[in-house]
């Protein structure tokens, strides 16, 4: 992949002292339900009696569902004004969102406001590249109970080179029998440009020339959005279809997804986990992996 040349500062100790800011996130179902058109909600069938829910009240429904994905948005806001930290100076068209792990502590409510308290939580130097881990633990206003926890990982290409210390990741050996269940959710030409209206607005989801400029014939899907796309599957054919049933996600983006590339999501129950992967069926190439873990199974399972 050929890139632009990085012109990236990066002082580790100056970044490591620094203290986040709190952010503030509000939404109300409008949001919840945008958020699930952008994965796909009711893509293949506008009336699909699994996904409406997460999109329009139901009869006998006093809100609409959220999908545990949603609460990825809240880790957003702390590096979408452009990465503007003391010690980083930094291309933000060559970032590349690595990994996403989410625990989800209570079910989702379809309204609120939070207060997300945001510490850099980890720095990897990989050489080629630096590897930024942000955790945002998200409370809601007036309770202060704590509803979630993200940590983002951020692959930083060319901003490596400056430690010698690496971390291995452990999640690369899948069952070798065939997955639990397959869903193909397609994504549409125009997913990546639904999806930013979630709010993350990042031009290299949108513009060719910020696309090209990072090293891509074309403007890519965001990470979340194929994560939301893999977790509603497991939600859908694991769990009966209860959002609720989610507790912990954990996602490793291994290859990037182009807008209107077919996703083939495989799944695998060991016990309360679920392992899974999801590939591009068009190039068959692994492009997310990782597990689930739920609450418990539905008896109709
Ligand atoms: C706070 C909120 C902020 C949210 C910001 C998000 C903003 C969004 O708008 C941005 C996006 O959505 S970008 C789109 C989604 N992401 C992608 O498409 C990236 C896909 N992955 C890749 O391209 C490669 O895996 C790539 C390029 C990432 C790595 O591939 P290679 O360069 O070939 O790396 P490799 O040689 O295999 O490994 C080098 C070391 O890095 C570790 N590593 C690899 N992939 C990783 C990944 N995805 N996440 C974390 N670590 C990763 C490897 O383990 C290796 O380390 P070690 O040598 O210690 O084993």
């Amino acid at each position: 992949m050929s890139m632009a040349t990085s012109d990236s500062e990066f002082n580790p100790d100056l970044l490591l002292a620094h203290k986040l800011p709190e952010t503030r996130s509000t939404y109300n179902e409008r949001d919840v339900a945008i958020y699930a058109l952008g994965v796909g909600a009711c893509g293949q069938d506008a009336v699909d009696s699994v996904e409406l829910k997460f999109v329009y009240h139901e009869n006998g429904q006093e809100h609409v569902q959220v999908l545990p994905t949603f609460v990825s948005l809240f880790s957003l806001g702390s590096l979408t004004d452009g990465l503007d930290l003391p010690g980083f100076k930094y291309d933000p068209s060559l970032l590349l969102h690595g990994q996403q792990y989410i625990e989800v502590y209570r079910p989702l409510p379809s309204k609120a406001s939070l207060i997300n308290k945001v510490s850099l939580a980890g720095l990897q130097d990989k050489g080629k590249a630096a590897i930024l881990e942000i955790e945002t633990r998200s409370y809601e206003q007036g309770s202060d109970e704590l509803l979630c926890m993200n940590r983002t990982t951020v692959f930083l290409r060319g901003a490596g080179g400056f430690s010698n210390s690496s971390q291995p990741f452990s999640y690369k050996n899948y069952p070798s029998n065939q997955g639990l269940a397959v869903k193909i959710p397609q994504t549409q030409p125009s997913a990546a440009l639904l999806y930013r209206l979630s709010g993350d607005y990042n031009p290299l989801h949108s513009d060719p020339n910020v696309a090209k400029r990072a090293g891509f014939p074309r403007p890519i899907l965001h990470g979340l959005c194929t994560l939301g796309f893999a977790i509603k599957a497991i939600i859908k054919c694991i769990c009966n279809g209860d959002p609720s049933a989610v507790k912990t996600i954990s996602g490793r983006f291994l290859a990037t997804v182009f807008p209107g590339e077919t996703l083939i999501t495989e799944m695998w129950l060991q016990g309360l986990r679920v392992i899974y992967q999801t590939k591009v069926k068009e190039r068959n190439k692994a492009v997310l992996s990782g597990y689930v873990d739920i609450r418990g199974l539905s008896s109709s399972l």
